[in-house]
């Protein structure tokens, strides 16, 4: 059946080829399988500076999962000079959160090429419109949501002292995705932890401390 497929494959223009093989990933994230696997995600959430990219990476080197980073996502559709890179551009330097179509339809295509069967996805969702929305068009659920606490005199320090080069760490943006932090994300985290799925971390103490905490969690769910 397979051989057949394949040497069928062969005779369809290449295009066709890879539309086809989009629409089954697709249909394999919705069904929540990856390769005979069940899709397991893990939301990153916290304010700005908490940590939560430092931390992903030691996660992505122990632990083998795909991080995927909303932001990082975001601003790579701003650089690849999209149409609606002008746009993204315009909402991140005001300090606010893009429609959640269009960092969705980024986050699906990402877990699609990924492959893989265990993702952390940081920075998301970072209002209730990102929550619904993904809920209902990927429809997977997280396995947890790792929260880091941090003080927003301490966010507010890191940030400014981060030196990436971003148009939103000054101190005039800064300052806006705080109150956007307040007012949008952890109203999402409440969500979660009235249903008893956030792992909370102090996340003001220094990095490597940090990750003794987050390596206890995902140790402990291997
Ligand atoms: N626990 C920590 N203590 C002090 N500085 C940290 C800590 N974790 C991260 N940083 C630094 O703070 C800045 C923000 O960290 P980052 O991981 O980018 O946070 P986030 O992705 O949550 O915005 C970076 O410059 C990073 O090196
Ligand atoms: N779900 C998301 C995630 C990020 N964004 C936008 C708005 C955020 O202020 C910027 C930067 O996000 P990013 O997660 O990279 O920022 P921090 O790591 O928290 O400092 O991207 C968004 O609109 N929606
Ligand atoms: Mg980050």
């Amino acid at each position: 059946m397979r051989g057949g497929l394949v040497a069928s494959a062969r005779l369809l223009p290449r295009p066709l080829v890879r539309w086809f093989l989009q629409r089954r990933a697709q249909q394999d994230i919705n069904e929540n399988m990856s390769g005979g696997k069940k899709v397991k995600i893990i939301f990153v959430l916290g304010g700005p500076g908490s940590g939560k990219g430092t931390q992903c990476s030691n996660i992505v080197e122990h632990f083998g999962f795909i991080h995927l980073s909303a932001g990082e996502l975001l601003r790579a559709e701003i650089n690849s000079g999209s149409e609606n890179g002008t746009m993204i551009d315009t909402i991140i330097k005001e300090g606010k959160i893009v429609p959640s179509e269009i960092t969705i339809k980024l986050l699906q295509e990402a877990i699609i090429k990924g492959g893989n069967d265990k993702y952390i996805i940081d920075g998301f969702p970072r209002n209730e419109e990102n929550r619904v929305v993904f809920e209902s068009v990927i429809n997977i659920s997280p396995e947890f949501v790792l929260f880091f606490d941090c003080s927003e005199e301490e966010m507010e320090r890191r940030l400014l002292g981060r030196n990436q080069g971003r148009s939103d760490d000054n101190i005039e943006t800064i300052r806006k995705r705080l109150k956007v932090f307040v007012e949008s994300s952890l109203p999402v985290i409440e969500y979660y932890e009235s249903k008893g799925m956030v792992k909370k971390i102090d996340a003001t103490k220094p990095a490597p401390e940090v990750f003794e905490d987050v390596k206890a969690i995902f140790t402990h769910m291997a």
